[in-house]
């Protein structure tokens, strides 16, 4: 797997500021709670007042629809737009390969056509204006994890482990897989943390207690919360009702409640460019440059906060760490591996120096999910791709008055 795409994708990023914060459930390994994670989740955000949207990414195993109660098999209607009107469930706009499909039939796709559902899920469902969009992906860190990283502004992950030691390095892998992509991760949730005694209250820990919280330090993320098992969860799950709505006074839907809150301020102080934005660079439009952003001491290298134009031939990138990196246009053309200008294969250079002209400048700049910008430029070439490494990574014009 690699965390660069060969090609760069069309500017798809802009147009999506409706969908508000794209929240990502991850899990290395199946059957660790992620869908259960995702709905109550969904369900603790609408009810301080959010507008969420839920989207089922497990294209073939759904298991949304039942946990919320939604019919299956019966294609979803259409909007006068032409664009598919999601399921609403106790309030929230819900979409999933379960609504049209049988529930017993899973849906045989092609890799290829996994892309394409992913993409009209979220890009062609009429969702309004949403403040947080989750999606709850399948487990492992295949092509539904990459498309979706690669192709949408993911503000993070919440990655989803049990206590158990195989499923810990499970999701250390999973984490692993998302940082390659430079998906931020949100935080790590410990779920079935130890049983909760349905008489009694009292919390045994059939398991090792605190895993999720020891990994989330040994790999310097969040620890958003655990949830203990409770086997009311099961029968909400089998019911349609999720628990938050169930039995709001459990110790395990105030374990959600939390999740949600913890997310929210992480959500809230999420650093690095407002994404996504599309920059037209002859007049200047939509900088991503909205207010005076400052880096700081000890901040990330690779986490660009800011952009701009300092005049019509160079680009300045902010970081985080606090350098300004003033970057020449026609270097920024020159540096643009896309498979048009380097050969995939052998990784040699295709593009002949000689042929970028001395005044090219880019047309437009957008930015490509939370780990690379693309750049089209005025000798035609369309798939320029920079990853932030990258971007880093090259040599600086000058830097006088940056
Ligand atoms: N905290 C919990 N206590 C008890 N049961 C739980 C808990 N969390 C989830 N479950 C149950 O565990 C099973 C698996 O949960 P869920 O489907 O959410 O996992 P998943 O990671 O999404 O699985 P999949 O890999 O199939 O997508 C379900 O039966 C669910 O009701």
């Amino acid at each position: 797997m690699t965390s660069t795409p060969a090609t760069s994708r069309a500017p798809e990023d802009t147009g999506m500021a409706h969908l508000g914060q794209i929240i990502a459930v991850a899990s290395g390994k199946g059957g660790v709670g992620k869908s259960t994670l995702s709905t109550n989740l969904a369900l603790a955000l609408a009810a301080q007042g959010a507008a969420v949207g839920l989207v089922d990414a497990d294209l073939y195993g759904p298991s949304v629809p039942g946990m919320l109660g939604i019919k299956t098999g019966k294609n979803p209607s259409m909007s006068p737009s032409g664009k598919v009107m999601p399921a609403q469930a106790h309030g929230i706009k819900v979409i999933s390969m379960g609504m049209l499909t049988d529930d017993d039939k899973p849906a045989v796709l092609r890799g290829p056509m996994v892309s394409k559902y992913l993409r009209m899920f979220i890009l062609e469902v009429d969702w309004g204006k949403l403040d947080y969009l989750i999606l709850d992906l399948p487990p492992g860190t295949g092509d539904t994890q990459l498309t979706l990283a690669q192709s949408f502004p993911l503000t993070g992950a919440v990655i989803v482990s049990t206590p158990q030691d195989v499923s810990l390095k499970i999701a250390r892998r999973g984490i692993r897989m998302m940082e390659q992509v430079k998906v931020p991760i949100l935080g790590i949730v410990e779920n079935m943390s130890g049983f909760t005694c349905p008489s009694c209250g009292e919390v045994t820990h059939i398991f090792h207690q605190g895993g999720g919280e020891k990994i989330a330090a040994s790999l310097g993320v969040p620890f958003l919360g655990a949830v203990p098992l409770d086997p009311a969860i099961v029968d909400c799950g089998d019911d349609g009702l999720p628990l938050v709505i169930a039995h709001p006074d459990t110790p395990a839907a105030q374990a959600y409640r939390d999740i949600a809150a913890t997310l929210l301020r992480r959500v809230r102080a999420k650093p690095g460019l407002p994404t996504p934005f599309g920059w037209q660079w002859a007049d200047d439009a939509s900088t991503p440059m909205p207010a005076p952003v400052a880096g700081h001491a000890g901040g990330a290298a690779e986490v660009p906060v800011a952009m701009h134009r300092r005049d019509g031939r160079t680009l300045v990138v902010r970081w985080q760490d606090g350098h300004d990196q003033a970057i020449d246009v026609r270097d920024l053309r020159l540096a643009c591996r896309c498979a048009a200008c380097v050969d995939e294969m052998s990784r040699r250079a295709v593009l002949v120096p000689a042929s970028v002209p001395l005044n090219i400048t880019p047309t437009r700049i957008w930015s490509i999910g939370n780990y690379a910008i693309g750049a089209s430029f005025s000798d035609g070439h369309q798939s320029g791709i920079y990853t932030f490494g990258h971007l880093r990574s090259m040599k600086s014009a000058e830097v006088e008055d940056v």
